[in-house]
């Protein structure tokens, strides 16, 4: 099962492995055809209703490979309003090569004709809301026709994600949908057919460009903002809730607060003025401080807890009470790590050990990633937390959905690169799912440090990762 917008992250993905959406485009078409040839006679007449979208050109491919039928393409709208350039080079093909193929104005003028097969390639994972003309006509004509309908994706006007339709949708007779099944298609009467179009397995498994596309997604859709981040850190260490702060900045949050030992926050301050301080007393996290903490806890979207902190008996106490009546989502990371297999939390933890902190908390690693991959999906179910195992190969998990990240380079082995990723994971945090937030985080961390370390063969410094980090958060692959 896979919703649209993964979907759409998936596919992405796969053109940065190398494999473009057009020949994503010519399994697709290639499948509708398939479908069609099951279910028509011989030399049948089959009528393609095509859209201007992707979903379109699904059903221009289609025609291609339908050279035996008599088929007639009706395009919903003139050739140059075609939205994506893979769709218009297939209406162009078919014009080439002089097929029968129409288009569609004037939505009183759509002539089916009385064709033994309609394929329904108007609309698909595009779109939104009731359906428009001229689709909403071709829709009425398509569901009047005796026509058997084959729907491309999904039946137009039907929401892939949701089944529902907000008004008039094609009924379909078969359903080719590609690559795995829609959530929406379940509720469906036609018969529905997944097909495999040739997305590698890679393009899941790894993080790639596509899952910026997450960060893109409406504003007014989730909180409103970009989130407030709350670091709890530093007593022995400074630097490091420094870093972790000033990374969650760079990653988007909006607003970062360090709670601290007063004892650290003019050093913490004095590295940057972009972070606010709330320093509680002494000179390490301690029982005493937990409930100060946890009310300022309170007032943001997500904790980063452990950068600096140390490994002291009271703050291993202090972290736990914190932990017992938080519930909120907290990166933990660091020294806080240690508490994790026995912590009794209501709170959604995403842990960021390495491998060595892993091993400390009882967990096992492997050399081979496939083989680290399945010990920390494990790790994680049993400890019913969220892993993000740093490595040459960084793998996420919540013990159901695993991520692998590429992404990163042996220069990054200087020390605080660790608390760059649990500030930017603290950020993400924010506006993301924990998983996809962690798989980000640590594909962003990786690709600022590649670009860090273009520039210099040896030295790179934690510090150098934090500009490099809001172009690492963006897209710059060209749209194929
Ligand atoms: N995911 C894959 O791996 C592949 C999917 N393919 C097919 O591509 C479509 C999705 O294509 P897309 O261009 O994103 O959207 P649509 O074609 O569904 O819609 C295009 C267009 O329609 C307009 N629109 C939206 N809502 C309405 C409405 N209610 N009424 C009228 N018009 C509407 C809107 O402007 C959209 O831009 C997917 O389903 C697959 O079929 C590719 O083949 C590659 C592989
Ligand atoms: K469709």
């Amino acid at each position: 099962m896979i919703t649209s917008e993964r979907m759409a992250a998936v596919d992405r993905n796969a053109a940065a492995l190398g494999v473009p959406r057009k020949q994503l485009m010519e399994s697709s078409g290639n499948a509708v055809a398939r479908a069609v040839r099951r279910v028509a006679g011989a030399g049948a007449s089959v009528a393609v209703v095509a859209g201007r979208g992707n979903n379109g050109g699904d059903g221009l491919v289609a025609a291609r490979f339908l050279d035996e039928y008599d088929v007639t393409v009706h395009l919903l709208g003139r050739p140059e309003t075609i939205r994506t350039r893979i769709a218009r080079e297939n209406w162009d093909a078919l014009q080439a090569a002089e097929h029968d193929a129409r288009t569609v104005t004037d939505s009183a003028a759509l002539a089916l004709g009385d064709p033994e097969v309609v394929v329904d390639a108007m609309l698909g994972t595009g779109v939104t809301g009731d359906l428009r003309d001229p689709e909403t006509t071709a829709a009425r004509a398509i569901n009047d026709a005796t026509a058997t309908v084959v729907s491309v994706d999904v039946p137009s006007g039907v929401d892939a994600d949701t089944g529902e339709a907000a008004g008039l949708a094609v009924d379909a007779d078969h359903v080719v949908t590609f690559h795995d099944r829609n959530p929406g298609l379940d509720g469906l009467d036609a018969a529905v057919t997944v097909e495999d179009i040739g997305i590698p397995a890679a393009a899941e498994r790894f993080v790639g460009p596509g899952d910026l596309l997450s960060l893109d997604r409406d504003p007014d859709s989730h909180k409103g903002d970009a989130g407030e981040v709350l670091v709890v850190g530093g007593g022995p260490y400074a630097g490091a809730p420094a870093l972790a702060g000033q990374a969650a900045l760079r990653a988007g949050a909006d607003l970062v607060r360090v709670a601290c030992p007063s004892s650290v926050a003019d050093a913490i301050q004095g590295y940057t003025e972009n972070l606010i301080l709330g320093p509680f007393d002494g000179e390490r996290f301690v029982p005493d401080a937990v409930d100060e903490v946890l009310d300022a806890a309170d007032d943001h979207d997500a904790v980063v807890l452990g950068p600096g902190l140390g490994d002291h008996a009271e703050t291993e106490t202090a972290v736990r009470a914190f932990l017992a009546e938080y519930d909120g989502v907290a990166v933990v990371d660091a020294d806080a790590l240690a508490v994790v297999p026995d912590v009794d939390t209501d709170a959604t933890l995403v842990c960021t050990p390495h491998q060595g902190e892993l091993r400390g908390m009882g967990g096992e690693t492997e050399d081979d990633w496939r083989t680290r991959a399945e010990l920390v999906s494990e790790f994680a179910a049993d400890l019913g937390h969220l892993l993000l195992v740093k490595g040459p190969y960084d793998v996420v998990s919540d013990g159901d959905e695993t991520r692998v990240n590429r992404t990163g380079n042996a220069a990054m082995t200087v020390g605080g690169t660790g608390d760059v990723l649990a500030g930017a994971t603290g950020a993400l945090s924010c506006v993301l799912a924990p998983l996809q937030a962690a798989a980000v985080a640590a594909y962003a961390t990786g690709r600022a440090g590649e670009a860090a370390a273009a520039e210099r063969d040896r030295g790179l410094l934690a510090t150098d990762l934090l500009a490099e980090l809001p172009p690492a958060l963006r897209d710059q692959g060209g749209d194929e």
